[in-house]
């Protein structure tokens, strides 16, 4: 699926935080946005996925412009989101949350423990006995179950352990060489190359540039006028 935004603003109450966005991820490749706190990438996310309604601006999907529906309906149509933080439920267990999430399709429960096998070791813990890495594996699995076509993750690494955000980018890098398209929320540009064909820098609500993955290894410092200021707070 490939999704195509174009003129997208969005913000909260009178506010405006994304003055006109504009990107595209063509199906089976995953980009990055990268931005510093507050640039509007939650906001983004959210807007594309129909929890929040722009103001103006399309979001489409294959062509299809989902931007004002509700959620509901853009996950229908193929999107799903590993919101920032997690969100998974205290008291559900593992096993409880895939059985509840689960829609036909190609992901099964299997094809994902297979995926994330520490989630097939934990299928009894409840949700507020798994690790941040766990918790976040689980976040994913949830989303693969609803059979996205598109997946969007909000900085997915965020608050992990090293050798679990190593190993969660690992598993996202998968999806995406398996043809999933992907729309990665970070802040680090080096989690992004990791992940991404390509990397937009959000800046005052507004795509700054895009760069691909080789362009930005080439040359790291084409970030620095949208995360200087950050990487030295
Ligand atoms: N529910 C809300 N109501 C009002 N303002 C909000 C709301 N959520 C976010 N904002 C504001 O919108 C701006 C963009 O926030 P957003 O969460 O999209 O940024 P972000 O790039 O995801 O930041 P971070 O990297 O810290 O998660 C910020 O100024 C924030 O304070």
């Amino acid at each position: 699926m490939t999704l195509l935004v174009e003129g997208l603003r969005a913000g909260y109450g009178g506010g405006t935080v994304l003055h006109g966005v504009d990107l595209s991820v063509p199906e089976g490749t995953a980009l990055a946005v990268l931005g510093r706190n507050g640039a509007g990438k939650t906001t983004l996310v959210h807007a594309v996925c129909g929890l929040l309604r722009p103001k103006a601006g399309s979001v489409r999907l294959d062509g299809e412009d989902l931007a004002g529906r509700p959620a509901h309906r853009v996950a229908r149509a193929g999107v799903a989101l590993v919101p920032q933080g997690r969100r998974v439920f205290a008291s559900l267990t593992v096993a409880e949350h895939l059985r509840l999430t689960r829609r036909k399709g190609e992901w099964t429960v299997p094809r994902v423990l297979e995926l994330l096998p520490r989630l097939g070791e934990r299928r009894r813990h409840r949700g507020d006995q798994l690790s941040g890495g766990e918790a976040q594996m689980l976040a994913i699995a949830r989303a693969l179950l609803t059979q996205p076509r598109l997946l969007l993750l909000d900085e997915p690494c965020e608050g992990l352990a090293v050798d679990l955000a190593d190993r969660v980018r690992a598993v996202v890098a998968e999806l995406a060489r398996g043809g999933l398209t992907v729309l990665l929320v970070e802040q680090q540009p080096e989690h992004a190359l990791a992940v991404a064909d390509r990397v937009a820098l959000l800046a005052d609500g507004v795509v700054a540039a895009t760069h691909t993955a080789a362009e930005l290894r080439a040359d790291p410092t084409l970030t620095d006028p949208v995360l200087r200021v950050a990487s030295h707070a």
